[in-house]
């Protein structure tokens, strides 16, 4: 008996040897018909059946919903079963979601059906530039016996796919997304973003801005997360543009947060200046997810917005606008600069917003901030693209109150009017209001630092006049040159001069 079982081991080895050898100088239509029928012959005599999810589908351009479920539900399914888990931070920071690790095997049992289910990867080479580069495909099998396909390719998956959807909103830990500059992915890392959790604290209620303008803002948001149907009917992308203006450090950034925060949704942080291309930007705005907010911070510095669609001719023009505030020049120079190694397009950004690819995905605002609304080209802040606009300006008295309500708890208080009038008299950000608010000490309560913010506020207006003075003077001796100029061709412009001082 044994050297009958040494005999067929020994023949079945020199079998596979020579099939091996065989093989290598078979043609590839002989191997596929040989390897086709021997599937099929197993195929007779194994009675399971597979199904495979895969992490990435086609050429990769979006992780698979199916796998994000699947990997959602045996996380919370079996979990208890697994012997070997990985473990990752849940829900704001306070529990662990616990996944099966590689190469896993779970057993699951729905109406006394049993199925199993492994997590796998396998390592394919792929061709990145000019060397080859192993790239990690990650899969989930499930394996039944064939008898209960019906029950399993049915109301089994059904039931995962509903589950795990509704784990993944459970245990949702929002994200803030960003496209580093000048980062380059290499290809095997699979998505375009890279992120942290989101934890920005920000709300509606602690932003200083007037309470109607504010009501109305949150009304708009709930009301555009609630319009699934509405947009279906109307034939429309659910999407939203909001256009945030405003001069530095009056919130557009914060509010960005609150509007996270109310809706629940992820942030993307797009870069622009490090997008290298049209191609690139819809690549990016493929892989972001539903239920997100696409932020362009400093639209007008990102891209050279305002150029693309003048002719050459036209740049003279507008440089000379620039010369008029110095400010706004700098701007345009970081501009230049940043958008030097990018070469996304008006056009390009235009289709980012409202092409046939943003209606991948749903439910998503598209947020743009800016300094300079007025240096925008109209086709990208129009109605429909930039659907809401927002202007976010100096601090007055109402939004004072909000931040010192966050800061000490108070409605009211005796130095509140004074604080009033001031506040009216002169601009003032509530980003520098919030940091003269900032207790310095522990020793600081209200009253100090309220005062402190009185003799600031006063210090303020001071400057203010001032530097008024001072520019009205400087333009009294520009307009007495021009006078005494003019006299000596003969003219005389007197007037000129006296009208330009009293409006000072
Ligand atoms: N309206 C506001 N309500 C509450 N806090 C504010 C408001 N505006 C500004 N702040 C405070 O000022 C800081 C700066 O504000 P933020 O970054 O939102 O300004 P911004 O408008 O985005 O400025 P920039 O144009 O320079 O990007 C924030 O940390 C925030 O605490
Ligand atoms: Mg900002």
């Amino acid at each position: 008996m044994t050297e009958m079982w040494t005999t067929m081991g020994s023949t079945l080895a020199s079998f596979m040897f020579m099939w091996a050898i065989i093989r290598q100088y078979c043609p590839y239509e002989v191997t596929r018909f040989l390897d086709m029928y021997t599937h099929n012959i197993m195929g007779y005599f194994y009675p399971y059946i597979t199904i495979s999810f895969h992490e990435f589908l086609g050429d990769r351009l979006k992780r698979s919903d199916a796998y994000a479920a699947v990997e959602a539900y045996l996380s919370a399914n079996t979990s208890k079963s697994a012997k070997r888990l990985k473990a990752e931070m849940g829900k704001d920071s306070c529990n662990l979601v616990l996944t099966m690790d590689e190469y896993e095997r779970v057993t699951d049992e729905y109406k006394g059906v049993k199925v199993w289910w492994v997590c796998s990867k396998v390592m394919s080479p792929t061709r990145s530039m000019s060397y080859y580069q192993e790239q990690e495909k990650r899969f989930y099998k499930l394996n039944f016996h064939k008898k209960y396909r019906g029950i399993v390719t049915g109301s089994y998956l059904e039931h995962v796919m509903k589950e795990g959807k509704e784990i993944r909103l459970r245990n949702r830990q929002r994200k803030l997304y960003t496209n580093s500059p000048g980062y380059k992915w290499p290809s095997y890392k699979q998505t375009m973003w890279s992120h942290i959790v989101f934890e920005h604290p920000a709300t509606f209620e602690t932003m200083a801005m007037e309470s109607e303008k504010k009501r109305e803002i949150i009304e708009d948001l709930v009301t555009f997360s609630k319009s699934k149907e509405f947009y279906a009917r109307i034939g429309k992308a659910w999407k939203r543009g909001y256009l945030l203006y405003g001069p530095p450090g009056t919130g557009k950034s914060t509010m960005i947060a609150a509007m996270a925060n109310l809706l629940a949704y992820d942030v993307y942080d797009l870069e622009l200046t490090a997008v290298k291309d049209n191609t690139e930007l819809r690549k990016l705005l493929i892989e972001t997810t539903t239920k997100s907010i696409i932020v362009i911070e400093d639209i007008d510095c990102s891209l050279d917005l305002t150029g693309q669609r003048k002719k050459k001719g036209d740049k003279f023009s507008d440089d000379e606008n620039d010369k008029s505030n110095s400010e706004v020049s700098l701007r345009k120079e970081v501009k230049e600069e940043g958008s030097s190694g990018s070469k996304v397009t008006l056009s390009g950004l235009l289709n980012f917003i409202d092409g046939i690819w943003s209606a991948c995905g749903g439910e998503r605002l598209i947020v743009f901030t800016t300094n300079y609304v007025e240096k925008l080209d109209p086709a990208l802040i129009r109605r429909g693209r930039m659907d809401k606009h927002v202007e976010l300006s100096y601090c007055t008295f109402e939004g004072f109150k909000v931040l010192a309500n966050n800061c000490f708890k108070i409605e009211t208080h005796p130095m509140f009017d004074t604080i009033k009038r001031l506040l009216s008299e002169i601009k003032i950000t509530p980003a520098d209001v919030a940091e003269n608010l900032m207790p310095k000490s522990p020793m600081d309560d209200a009253d100090k630092c309220l005062s402190n913010f009185i003799e600031a506020l006063e210090t303020t207006k001071d400057e203010d006049l001032l530097s008024l003075r001072q520019s009205s003077l400087i333009k009294e001796d520009e307009n007495v040159k021009h006078g005494s100029h003019i006299k000596e061709n003969g003219e005389l412009h007197e007037d000129n001069r006296i009208m330009k001082v009293t409006k000072q």
